[in-house]
């Protein structure tokens, strides 16, 4: 395990940790690296469901409509996801949590426990336009301030997050690696959401997952979780349940996670030159790939 810090187009550097090649937060050092390591060999269970991601794509919000729907009711779940998120809690904290478990991870399928694998546990999918999820990226990497040690400006940011040079590494790598999953894994189940279909049509799109999940739920329930997991309702529930200690983690104790919940927030971000160098990046990245992230909705 290394600390490793990269500079943006304006100098200002991003503090990461390097582990096996890929990186991550600097939450935990060293016992955090060795858990990333040891992550292969933890248990899985039939029932678990994988919530897979890459950061920024809306993982709260899906936590808390999969735990909805598993529940059976429209009752806000007094736990966060971060308990549950895989490459970072300890493997006795994992085995505590009871079943079913519904674990958070922006691991790719390669890098999750082999059980989860082998047990064919249902792994959820969540993709997001990546011009708002480097946008949210961003005021992840300068709100979450001791963290990170980021001072940057945002007309500088993009160049880490188009160069992979943040938590978890390239967008395109990411995306990548589970196309290519998708394709090689015909018969494992995965669920592919987009975070703006979910915005366009919540309930149609609670609906499509709870099917997937075979669990069977009235209209009105599935309506009422839509409703109750809305961004304002989440805000409201979710961030009056936050402790201090996770408050004190972002500049000004001002927590940034329920920030704008928003489709084309990028276009108040991006300049006309980095749009165009974006859509640049992007259409020789994704060349080859038959995903197709809504970016005009
Ligand atoms: N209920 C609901 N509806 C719509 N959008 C929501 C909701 N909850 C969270 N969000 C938005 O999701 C973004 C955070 O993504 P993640 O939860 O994946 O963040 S993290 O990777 O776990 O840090 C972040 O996006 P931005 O607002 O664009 O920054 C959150 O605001």
């Amino acid at each position: 395990m290394s600390v490793v810090t990269f500079p943006d187009a304006g100098g200002d550097h991003i503090k990461l940790m390097e582990v096996d090649g890929e990186l991550y937060p600097n939450v935990g050092g060293e016992e955090q690296a060795k858990g990333i390591r040891a992550l292969a060999e933890a248990k899985a269970r039939p029932d678990d469901i994988v919530l897979c991601n890459y950061p920024k794509s809306g993982c709260h919000w899906m936590w808390e409509v999969i735990n909805m729907i598993l529940q059976g009711s429209a009752t806000t779940i007094p736990d966060f996801k971060e308990n549950h998120m895989i490459e970072f809690i300890p493997p006795n904290h994992m085995e505590a949590i009871p079943s079913p478990r519904v674990l958070n991870t922006h691991m790719k399928f390669s890098q999750l426990p082999r059980e989860t694998i082998e047990k064919r546990c249902k792994i959820v999918l969540i993709l997001r336009n990546p011009k708002d999820v480097a946008v949210s990226f961003y005021h992840h990497h300068f709100g979450i301030a001791k963290l990170y040690q980021y001072e940057g400006k945002w007309e500088n940011y993009l160049s880490l997050f188009n160069n992979g040079k943040v938590d978890w590494g390239s967008f395109y790598n990411y995306v990548h690696s589970w196309e290519k999953t998708i394709h090689d894994n015909p018969t494992h189940p995965i669920h592919v959401l987009y975070y703006e279909d979910m915005k366009a049509d919540s309930a149609a799109e609670v609906r499509r997952l709870a099917n997937f999940m075979g669990v069977s739920l009235s209209d009105d329930l599935i309506e009422a979780i839509a409703e109750k997991c809305s961004f304002h309702n989440m805000v409201n529930d979710k961030m009056g349940l936050e402790d201090e200690k996770w408050r004190k983690v972002w500049r000004d104790e001002k927590p940034r996670m329920y920030r704008k919940g928003e489709v084309g927030d990028w276009k108040n971000w991006f300049t006309v030159a980095q749009n165009e160098e974006f859509d640049r990046i992007y259409a020789e990245r994704m060349a080859n790939s038959k995903l197709k992230f809504r970016f005009t909705l």
